[in-house]
């Protein structure tokens, strides 16, 4: 099958504390043997990847580097979300490739730079949703508001981070390239962070600034390259109703009909599991005859197989 796989937070960084680079080279060591099970089974794979920390990290070096001395660049955000495509995309290709090698099969693995259009009236760009770098206490979130003019929202009791428009993808400038490489075998890693939010303007596109959701770019993408399945990869195992309460309930298979109802009843957090949600939703109603999965980065393999995960069909 051709899959669009979404890798999640955990993925990249196990411990939201520890955000070196070694950290984040280990941690995709451990992805990338997930991946590469799949790669076993058979699949072709279009690989789209977070940047919630890294992208906010990128903006502090930048802003840090600008602040000692004014000399340096002060980097716009959809450039940042470029460097975020390129330090993830190495360590990923870097290590998928070891792991390939070590199981002796001959594959090529490359990150694409992704430009991803969005509409410059998208009601985000009035409300911005979508966090990232770190968390903040109270009194220093204030201090970045005033000093940066940032907006700071609370973020699920964690402390207070930095908050930016996410306004939805509408276009993949280089779908033609990924589907080509995919179909051709190869393992592409695009889209990463959500892809760089571009806007079409008289003179081409151009960049905005703005951090695209992951998941809604990877279901964007699995419609534009005709994936036949799109499987969301968290911290979780199954997506649940009454999460985290003692009458916690996982789903295996839910239909678009049950999902509304759980939207409607507020069973998924905002900003967290909603939008996966809501991504493979929309990808089964654009494919009714197609399934979407969302399950843990350990049980990738087996939720393909349909024997783990949580499967949304359309009926
Ligand atoms: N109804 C739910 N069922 C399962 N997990 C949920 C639910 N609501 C919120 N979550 C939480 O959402 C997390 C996934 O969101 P998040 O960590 O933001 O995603 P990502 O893996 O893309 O970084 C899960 O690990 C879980 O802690
Ligand atoms: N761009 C994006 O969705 O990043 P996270 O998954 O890290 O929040």
């Amino acid at each position: 099958m051709k899959i669009v796989l979404a890798l999640g937070g955990n993925a990249l960084q196990s411990d939201p504390k520890d955000t070196s680079v070694e950290a984040q080279l280990k941690n995709c060591r451990e992805t990338a043997k997930a991946i590469v099970d799949i790669v076993e089974e058979g699949h072709t794979l279009a690989i789209v990847h977070g940047n919630g920390p890294q992208v906010g990290q990128i903006i502090k070096t930048v802003n840090d580097a600008h602040a000692s001395d004014k000399s340096n660049i002060l980097y716009p955000l959809d450039v940042c979300g470029a460097f975020s495509q390129g330090y993830i995309g190495y360590h990923l290709q870097n290590t998928i490739q070891e792991e390939l090698r070590r199981r002796n099969i001959n594959k090529n693995v490359g990150t694409i730079v992704t430009q991803v259009e969005v509409n410059p009236k998208d009601p985000a760009f009035e409300n911005p949703t979508k966090p990232i770098g770190s968390f903040y206490a109270k009194e220093e979130a204030e201090k970045l508001m005033a000093e940066k003019g940032y907006i700071m929202k609370e973020d699920a009791g964690r402390g207070y981070r930095r908050v930016v428009a996410s306004p939805k993808p509408v276009n993949i400038i280089e779908k033609g390239l990924i589907k080509d490489l995919v179909e051709g075998g190869s393992i592409i890693i695009s889209c990463g962070g959500g892809g760089i939010p571009v806007i079409k303007t008289g003179q081409g596109v151009k960049g905005i600034a703005a951090v695209i959701d992951k998941d809604f770019a990877a279901e964007k993408l699995a419609e534009m390259i005709d994936a036949d399945q799109l499987v969301i990869l968290t911290a979780v195992d199954k997506v649940c109703i009454n999460f985290n309460k003692p009458s916690q309930q996982e789903l295996s298979q839910v239909t678009m009909q049950e999902l509304n109802q759980y939207i409607k009843e507020g069973q998924f957090a905002p900003g967290s599991m909603l939008p996966k949600v809501e991504a493979c939703k929309k990808f089964v109603i654009f494919n009714p005859n197609k399934k979407a999965i969302i399950a843990s980065l350990e049980n990738a393999k087996e939720a393909i197989k349909g024997n783990t995960g949580t499967t949304i069909v359309y009926k």
